[in-house]
């Protein structure tokens, strides 16, 4: 044993290595040296304070004797081994105090030139107390992870599976036992979040910049995919090197939906060709989209706080609008042809369904109006309705619209009293103008007399061409037989006179039959046959004049 001074506890600082004299008084580190044959030396001042014991008892062998017994062999051999082979060595170990309370230490230790070892004791037992308590909460938070809906695995730096809870498993529909060990990543990604591999696991370990949070689109065992918000945590060791990684896991796959859905809907809503706006409960504008500004003329800033009344034309009455409120109130829909008016001035029919929007309690928030314009439409239709109704020759009303003038003409006479005058008209010796002028002129004829005889009777009357040379005049308010015997009278002077037709004069005088409803017939059908039988009869009689069924019958 070397000569260290009067006192075994001071050390000398001559024989000190001058690399340690800094460290000579600290009392947190523990100094000692060894002799060549690996027996102490020397303790630093700081290793009594700390044991509690004197600095004497340490010295030789003494010191091993507080060493743990499960840490001493250890530690002896690993000295040992270190000092003879030169090399530095670090090494953990338990030793009691005094007091008889073990505490942790690290010892570093390195050859010092004359064959002798020096090293450094530090004090770890919080980091070990710390390890240890990490590891506790690490067992902790498995154990919550076990009783939580949520998604929680624990995965080792490569990304393999220590841990899984039944979130995990439900959702990829695999036992626990079998997601053990696998990559997680590796082998539940979809195709379309691969990319995210190399970012986690660049080169197969955990990248250190591993985020905090992401998301990620995992593949079920069924092929159905769900999207996961996941929140990361590392748990590192003593050193501060991460051990493992927890994941806590939120499926946001319906959220994912939902808000796909939501900004779907906001697209389809400024991308429809079809005017949209968005009204509050009391009516007041909150959306419109581009479609409604080209169409209305209104932009969005002069629509929103509006009332939608800013469109109405005038061309409908109260009672219109009312009707509309009580549906849409009772049935959450309305929907229709409706008249509105541009911002121009200018008028046109749209098409508008109107909808009820509700919370998820069901309860109206909003009110929503789709509408387009059907000017081309109602063009189409009206002109259909043309080709049903009219004759295309003449413009007259044809049979199918005189048949529906006619059965709300008796109706009407049927409820309130009343007469419906029908004369049946038939062109006398048409046939010859067709087979003397051409079909042609026959046309121009027809047109002609059709213009005299709508210039015969009133605005409420209905003039029709059956067909051919036949006509037929309705009068929904007859009056008496003498006003009627005057209409036909009308009727026949107006086409008495000869036709000027392309040069040549014409004539076509006409033959007519009149039958009164209800005296004539009980229905529409039977008093057109009887009118037509009066005409037949005005034919056998010398055409050019009327005759009353009931004339016939008497
Ligand atoms: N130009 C023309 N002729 C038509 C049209 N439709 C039918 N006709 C012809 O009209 C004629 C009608 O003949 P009728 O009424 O039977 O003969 P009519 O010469 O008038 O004989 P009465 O009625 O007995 O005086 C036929 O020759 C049809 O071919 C049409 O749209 N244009």
């Amino acid at each position: 044993m070397k000569n260290i001074g009067a006192s075994p506890c001071q050390p000398d600082m001559t024989a000190l290595d001058q690399e340690f004299h800094f460290l000579a008084y600290p009392d947190h580190v523990l100094l000692f040296m060894l002799d060549g044959d690996g027996r102490c030396e020397f303790v630093s001042p700081s290793w009594s304070l700390f044991t509690g014991r004197e600095a004497v008892r340490e010295l030789g062998d003494g010191w091993l004797e507080h060493v743990h017994a499960d840490d001493r062999e250890r530690l002896a051999r690993g000295l040992d081994e270190a000092r003879r082979a030169r090399r530095e060595v670090r090494l953990l170990f338990r030793s009691r105090r005094e007091d008889g309370i073990y505490r942790w230490f690290v010892s570093q230790g390195m050859p010092r030139p004359d064959g002798g070892y020096a090293g450094l004791c530090f004090d770890v037992t919080a980091y070990q107390e710390g390890e240890a308590e990490a590891e506790r909460a690490a067992q902790h938070m498995i154990s919550l992870l076990r009783q939580t809906r949520l998604i929680g695995v624990v995965l080792d730096l490569r990304g393999r599976v220590q841990f899984s809870n039944g979130g995990l498993c439900r959702l990829l529909q695999c036992p626990g036992a079998e997601l053990m060990d696998c990559h997680l990543f590796e082998r539940h990604l979809s195709a379309g979040d691969r990319r995210l591999l190399a970012e986690l696991y660049p080169g197969g370990v955990q990248s250190a910049q591993f985020p905090a949070e992401f998301e990620s689109e995992l593949l079920a065992r069924d092929g159905e995919a769900r999207r996961i918000s996941w929140h990361a945590m590392t748990l590192r060791d003593f050193s501060g090197r991460t051990r493992n990684t927890v994941l806590i896991g939120d499926d946001v796959t319906e959220l994912h939906r939902a808000e796909e859905k939501l900004s779907l809907s906001a697209r389809i809503f400024d991308a429809s060709n079809h005017a949209i706006v968005v009204t509050g409960l009391d009516g007041s504008i909150l959306a419109v989209n581009d479609a409604f500004t080209s169409l209305t003329g209104y932009t969005r800033e002069e629509a929103v706080g509006r009332n939608p009344r800013i469109l109405q034309s005038g061309r409908h009455d109260a009672d219109f609008y009312r009707q509309m409120w009580t549906t849409l109130l009772e049935s959450g829909h309305w929907y229709g042809d409706i008249w509105d008016r541009r911002k121009d001035g200018s008028f046109y029919p749209k098409y508008l369904s109107i909808s009820v929007i509700r919370n998820a309690a069901g309860e109206p928030t909003s009110y929503s109006g789709i509408f387009y314009d059907i000017s081309e439409r109602k063009t189409i239709e009206e002109r259909l309705d043309r080709l049903a109704h009219y004759d295309t020759l003449t413009g007259l009303p044809n049979r199918c619209l005189l048949l529906d003038r006619l059965e709300q003409a008796t109706g009407r006479a049927l409820r309130q009293g009343g007469k419906v005058g029908l004369l049946y008209l038939d062109l006398d010796h048409f046939k010859q103008v067709n087979d003397t002028l051409g079909h042609g002129a026959g046309d121009e004829l027809l047109k002609a007399a059709a213009v005299r005889m709508r210039s015969a009777v009133r605005a409420a009357d209905t003039v029709a061409r059956l067909g051919g040379d036949e006509f037929v005049v309705l009068i929904p308010d007859a009056g008496s037989d003498a006003d009627l015997a005057r209409v036909a009278e009308k009727i026949v002077e107006a086409l008495a006179p000869p036709y000027e037709i392309e040069g040549t004069t014409v004539s076509a005088e006409a033959s007519v039959g009149v039958a009164i409803f209800p005296d004539d017939g009980v229905d529409i059908h039977e008093l057109m046959k009887h009118a037509d039988a009066a005409m037949y009869q005005v034919k056998q009689g010398g055409r050019g004049f009327f005759r009353f069924y009931h004339e016939l019958a008497g």
